[in-house]
């Protein structure tokens, strides 16, 4: 609970105003009660005005019920807006190598713990209601039969503790189901990556479909269908202990106990009609309980991304004159999940990159070319030594804009169609000549808010679009992870004869990680890799 509050004391007057409206819609709920109550003790009260009464109170309790939920529904907004735009940030803003590893844990974590959360938010207000309907109710029965009523809070107490039994394996439950369910959106987000592949081959998907997916939801399944029953166990056994608890007094004060029956006769009906008020009751705080393991998901993976997050604001000198732009020192680097066996530790490694050439990176498939780029582009952090940008070193307080001196194509790199980011200016002079250097005119144009009309492409001409961008971001470092590993020869030829001598031209440094040996003429520089020392 005291989570919720701390999402809400931003909108502590919005909250203030839905809690308010839910307690007066609780109070008109046990007037209404009341005058039934009243009513059936004496008929002759049942007048014009007991009439007005109750439809006026249960008008009231209505509409102020519904205006409740209207307030809570504003904070169950904002609050989803805020909490998926921090952890959003957050994961942008943490290192990359870090997000790299974990990023199969963020996307249920933003997408389904946010939203039970903001679903219990929802539920405060009912909570309310019947919390204030049962109180409400139970201080005017123990005023008119306090002995009665001390009976039925011995059934209360019993229901409570039945709860507080039940509550910590609803908890073990409801963690063992949010792991499964934490495989179970990777196995459907690699389902989307290799549509291809399951789609073609039928043992392969029979297999995916129902040892892979279906395990992990079977076994996710389970602990919520466990977790389920206890909910219902819990909120069943209230009704049955009320029901008991009128049947054994019923039968009792027949024979055994010398007891007034039309005491009885009163008080039950107002018992009976605010027992499924007890069953929400007791069903909310076991969902509070629930709703503790999803802020334990955004919790822990906050803390941890924090421990990884980058909140450098100084800029470095950009007119600072170096030969080389950029140079390594020493540097080492090993993967987060490789550290404690013996794989490929890269480096160490000193070398320099040379202000306004084009350097070639080459070397066998697994030399570290890739995390060679990933180290100098500032996305991987080194485990030693430390990168040096025109004679200043790169620290933790200056690594974002350091990252942003680059213009960088991976393999996997992902096209954005948007290009509002980019300088209007330089778009309007320079991209329609660039869609046509690379011959795509006749497949995408810029429209008015600069995205691209299409990103539905072939292969090929999808790694072109994206060498546009690329070309278009007008930065001081190209990097380009063999993008032309995908292009027929006519347009490697214009890769590498046209587009690389004409962004040196225009006083750029170019990296290129290539397997092409035929253009190795164009370097000006040639690195070799082996595992992940250079060789020349
Ligand atoms: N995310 C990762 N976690 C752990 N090890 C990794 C990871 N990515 C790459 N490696 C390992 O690091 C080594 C270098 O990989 P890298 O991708 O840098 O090679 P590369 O030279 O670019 O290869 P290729 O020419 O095949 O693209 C390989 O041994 C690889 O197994």
């Amino acid at each position: 609970m005291k989570q919720i509050f701390a999402l809400v004391k931003n909108r502590l007057g919005l909250f203030i105003a839905g809690c308010i409206t839910a307690l007066t819609a609780g109070l008109c709920t046990a007037k209404v009660i009341d005058y039934i109550n009243s009513g059936l003790k004496n008929q002759e009260g049942i007048t014009t005005e007991f009439l007005i009464g109750i439809v006026g109170f249960s008008l009231a309790a209505a509409s102020i019920g519904v205006l409740s939920s209207y307030f809570v529904s504003k904070i169950n907004i904002i609050i989803v807006r805020e909490l998926t735009k921090k952890l959003v940030r957050k994961t942008l803003m943490a290192r990359y190598e870090y997000i790299e590893a974990v990023s199969d844990k963020v996307l249920p974590i933003i997408t389904k713990d946010i939203s039970d959360i903001s679903n219990f938010v929802d539920r405060i207000p009912t909570f309310l209601i019947a919390a204030t309907a049962v109180v409400g109710t139970l201080v005017r029965l123990f005023i008119i039969d306090a002995q009665l009523t001390s009976y039925f809070f011995i059934v209360f107490g019993l229901q409570t503790l039945l709860v507080i039994i039940l509550i910590p394996k609803l908890k073990r439950y409801t963690r063992i189901s949010v792991r499964f369910r934490n495989f179970h959106y990777r196995n459907l987000g690699n389902m989307v990556a290799g549509l291809k592949e399951l789609s073609l081959n039928k043992e392969k998907r029979n297999h995916y479909l129902g040892e892979v997916i279906s395990s992990d939801m079977n076994q996710m399944n389970s602990a919520f269908l466990k977790g389920r029953v206890t909910n219902g166990v819990s909120q069943r056994v209230t009704d049955l202990l009320i029901f008991l608890f009128v049947g054994i007094f019923m039968y009792l004060s027949i024979d055994y106990l010398d007891f007034d029956f039309e005491r009885f006769k009163i008080f039950l009906p107002i018992i009976l009609f605010v027992t499924p008020y007890f069953a929400k009751i007791s069903g909310f705080f076991q969902d509070l309980k629930s709703v503790e393991v999803s802020f334990e998901q955004i919790n822990s993976i906050s803390s941890e991304i924090d421990q990884f997050s980058i909140s450098s604001q100084k800029k470095l000198q950009k007119d600072a004159s170096h030969s080389d732009i950029v140079a390594l020192e020493n540097i080492s680097y090993q993967y987060l999940e490789s550290r404690h066996d013996n794989s490929l530790t890269f480096g160490p490694l000193t070398m320099g990159i040379k202000t306004g050439k084009i350097t070639f990176i080459i070397g066998g498939n697994g030399s570290g070319k890739t995390t060679f780029a990933k180290i100098l582009t500032g996305l991987y952090e080194p485990k030693t030594g430390h990168i040096v940008y025109k004679g200043q070193k790169v620290s933790e307080e200056n690594l974002i804009d350091y990252r942003n001196q680059f213009s960088a194509y991976f393999a996997d790199s992902f096209t954005f169609g948007q290009l509002g980011y980019i300088d209007k200016n330089h778009l309007d002079k320079n991209a329609a000549g660039t869609i046509q250097l690379l011959e795509m005119q006749s497949k995408v144009q810029l429209d008015a808010n600069y995205n691209f009309s299409t990103t539905n492409l072939s292969f090929g001409q999808i790694s072109r679009l994206s060498l546009i961008t690329k070309i278009l971001e007008d930065k001081e470092i190209y990097l380009f992870d063999e993008w032309a590993a995908n292009q027929d020869p006519y347009f490697k030829k214009i890769f590498y004869y046209s587009i690389l001598p004409e962004l040196k031209r225009n006083g750029k440094t170019v990296i290129v990680i290539s397997h092409d040996e035929k253009y190795f003429d164009v370097a000006d520089e040639i690195i070799e890799l082996q595992e992940g020392m250079t060789l020349k």
